[in-house]
């Protein structure tokens, strides 16, 4: 633990005897930080502004403090290694020089638990080797079958889009996604199109994929270190056969998935709107955040329309919008919680 090696949640009025050597330290200024001498869990983060706004909010801040566990921004120009201690370094900011960075003091300071490491972050930044776990896994029990849409990658040369997709056999409409997935507006421009010959339109770097047809509701699975929450979302409307017959060109479409309202209340056919079954979300959350090494994320999965049992997952996001997870601040908390716990079990055996 960052001080004293136990966590003893703050109570207004103690008093200690011990330093103050995080005096000056650019602390969370909302709630009111509790004084540097207390025994807290120190998480460190660095955070964009927006990502900041939306989950470190009050609740969860104060949820935390409660709990002993005390948030504290990270000066990025400023080496970590001089601030601190952490006990937990929580982050989503992207760029090699930041990575480098987090990377050296992963080596310098093993004691810290870094959320997430950054190479394993890097995975999910690239929408083909994102899917690629959930190819290699293959789920498929009782309960049902989980694969990925059929895709195509194409690195340069729109020209060459027609010919590439009809030898891979893919079928229309398409969705076409910038190959890079970092979180930058650019990375969320996505095209749906409905004829082979506007393919030559798209820009490369993309992934093409297959659109699946889905009853217009998607289920987000949040997952946080052992928990997942599953909501219902709102999603592109299926295409039918006579409409993909009529219709011709490439549609840009905005962020369906930010954007979308929850469906969790809405009025839907049992069908769609029924939740994937628990134990194999379970399962095949269980093997992701060990195949890929990660403990936040989120995956995006669809149940092919007129199944039961046939799901696609069709995206996967670090740290995504946790402020959109029912509860998450307890959720959250508890798990920052148990990192620390079995840090100080670590280091007392
Ligand atoms: N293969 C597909 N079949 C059907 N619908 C799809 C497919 N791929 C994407 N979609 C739809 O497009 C939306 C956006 O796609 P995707 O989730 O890959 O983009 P994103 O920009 O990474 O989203 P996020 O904001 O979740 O990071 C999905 O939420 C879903 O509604
Ligand atoms: O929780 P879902 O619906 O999946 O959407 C998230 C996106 O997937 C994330 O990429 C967004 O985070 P960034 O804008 O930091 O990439 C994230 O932004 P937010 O945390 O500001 O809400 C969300 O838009
Ligand atoms: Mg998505
Ligand atoms: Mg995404």
């Amino acid at each position: 633990m960052g001080l004293q090696g136990q966590i003893i949640p703050y109570k207004n009025g103690e008093k200690e005897e011990d330093d103050d050597e995080r005096a000056g330290k650019e602390i969370s200024s909302f709630p009111p930080p509790p004084p540097l001498h207390s025994k807290f869990a120190v998480v460190g983060y660095a955070l964009t502004s927006k990502k900041i706004k939306s989950f470190l909010k009050p609740k969860l801040e104060g949820l935390a403090r409660n709990k002993g566990i005390l948030f504290v921004a990270i000066d990025q120009n400023r080496p970590l290694s001089d601030q601190g201690p952490f006990d937990i370094v929580l982050h989503k900011l992207t760029g090699k020089e930041w990575r480098q960075i987090l990377e050296d003091y992963r080596r310098t300071h093993p004691e810290v638990t870094v959320l997430d490491p950054p190479d394993a972050i890097q995975h999910l930044h690239n929408r083909q080797s994102m899917l690629q776990c959930v190819a290699d896994m293959n789920l498929s029990n009782s309960y049902g079958k989980v694969g990925i849409p059929k895709q195509l990658v194409i690195k340069k040369d729109a020209s060459s889009i027609p010919g590439a997709v009809a030898k891979a056999g893919l079928m229309l409409p398409i969705v076409a996604k910038p190959l890079v997935a970092d979180g930058s507006a650019k990375s969320h421009e996505l095209s749906l199109a409905y004829d082979q010959q506007s393919l030559q339109k798209l820009e490369p770097p993309l992934v093409l994929q297959e659109f699946v047809n889905h009853g217009g509701v998607m289920f987000k699975v949040y997952i946080v270190g052992e928990t997942i929450k599953v909501v219902r979302r709102f999603s592109l409307p299926d295409v039918c056969k006579r409409e993909l017959s009529n219709i011709a060109g490439v549609f840009r479409f905005p962020r369906v998935s930010c954007a979308a309202a929850s469906a969790d209340n809405a009025d839907l056919d049992p069908g769609v709107a029924e939740l994937p079954p628990r134990p194999l979300l379970e399962k095949l959350a269980r093997e992701l955040c060990h195949r890929l090494g990660l403990r936040l994320f989120n995956l995006d999965i669809i149940r092919e329309h007129g199944t039961r049992d046939r799901f696609y997952v069709i995206d996967i996001n670090y740290f995504p919008g946790y402020g959109k997870m029912p509860e998450y601040e307890h959720i959250f908390t508890d798990f920052l919680l148990s990192l620390v716990q079995n840090q100080y079990k670590k280091k007392s055996t």
